[in-house]
């Protein structure tokens, strides 16, 4: 005979009972090493990205189901952000307004016991972690649609920030209409130039004649609708319950696996988590075969290359800075003898960091 929807809720609730103790067991133990970590150091760090990629990596090995991994790593995401945030709640500046993906980047990553701080440009987003303002910041750095994101690119040039994270978010754009919109007057359509980008084909296909109209944020350009009756926007999830806005078609990204990758930046080197990346800046004197001369000790020892991407230096014209990213951490034998072997090639090389490969 089958167990009584009384008797399995009588377990549910004492499971929930243990669930719930052993949940503030681990909060006091989060506690104590925060009392540790400011008995041994001046300067304490209370975030160490490192260790909450271990503790995520080890959730999703040992998984054994009927969840599965991704959703109990998402529930140790969010248990270990409450666990931070006992000792130390985080500052989080991301490009903003509230409601852009690089908010709901900076909430995947960190979960959602920070304060996450809009600002209004990339740089912004630097100057605020420099100035100690907000602990971190989060950046889109790539979309796998439209490439790279200058900007923040050419913003390390001159920043002394470090990488200690990254984090990739599987990007939907949809069609959104305010609470004005006449659906039969349209004339134009608003949103962020690169998510035009990422729906051209099917903005050719479907609105030839609207005008499409580039805003700085997706969020921006929902929260235009609200005095507009013959305009409609191109935006996310977050920006279409923030502004409280209706789908007129939902997914209208030109490729299915449309994804952002995001930066966390911060002041802290962050030590090795056993896979890891590592972002370097290389420039050199312009010469013939300089790019080959770049990437052949990367080849030589065996590491490989996840990105290259190539900006003017804007030191002198047609003078190139490469932006590599490649695998392993700064500290691993073989990628100490790469920056040695470039460095006694004469080229400048700066640090950007090393951190663990995103997990979620
Ligand atoms: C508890 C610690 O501090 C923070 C909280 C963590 C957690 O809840 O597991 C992990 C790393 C840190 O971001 C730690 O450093 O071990």
């Amino acid at each position: 005979m089958t167990e009584s929807l009384e008797s399995l809720r009588q377990k549910i609730d004492a499971l929930d009972e243990t669930l719930q103790e052993l949940l503030n067991q681990r909060a006091a133990l989060a506690h104590q090493v925060a009392e540790v970590k400011l008995a041994t150091d001046p300067n304490p760090v209370f975030y160490r990205p490192e260790r909450e990629a271990q503790v995520l990596r080890r959730v999703k090995e040992r998984n054994q189901g009927p969840l599965d991994g991704e959703t109990m790593a998402r529930f140790f995401r969010e248990i270990m952000s409450a666990c931070l945030a006992l000792e130390q709640r985080m500052k989080v500046a991301f490009l903003g307004p509230e409601g852009t993906f690089t908010q709901q980047a900076a909430l995947k990553h960190f979960g959602h016991a920070v304060e996450t701080v809009p600002l209004g440009a990339i740089d912004e987003v630097f100057r605020e972690v420099e100035s100690g303002a907000a602990n971190y910041g989060v950046v889109p750095v790539e979309n796998s649609t439209e490439g790279v994101v200058n900007h923040t690119l050419d913003t390390f040039m001159t920043s002394e920030l470090k990488i200690c994270g990254e984090v990739e978010l599987r990007i939907h754009h949809h069609l959104l209409a305010g609470e004005h919109t006449q659906r039969d007057k349209v004339t134009r359509v608003y949103s962020h130039q690169q998510t035009l980008a990422q729906c051209r084909q099917w903005l050719d296909a479907h609105m030839p004649g609207v005008e499409r109209i580039a805003v700085s944020s997706n969020a921006e350009a929902a929260r235009r609708l609200k005095d507009e009756w013959n305009a409609l926007a191109i935006a996310g999830e977050m920006a279409e319950e923030l502004y409280g806005l209706q789908a007129v078609q939902r997914n209208i990204e030109d490729r299915p696996d449309n994804t952002t990758r995001f930066l966390i930046i911060g002041k802290q080197d962050t030590p090795a988590s056993g896979n890891d990346k590592t972002s370097l800046m290389v420039s050199g004197k312009n010469r013939p075969g300089l790019l080959f001369e770049v990437l052949a000790p990367f080849r030589d020892q065996g590491i490989n290359l996840t990105r290259l991407e190539s900006r003017p230096s804007r030191t002198a014209n047609w003078s190139y800075v490469f932006f590599v990213d490649c695998e392993g951490h700064k500290e691993d034998g073989k990628l100490e003898t790469v920056l040695e072997t470039l460095e006694n090639a004469g080229n400048s090389i700066k640090l950007l960091g090393s951190y663990p490969k995103a997990v979620l």
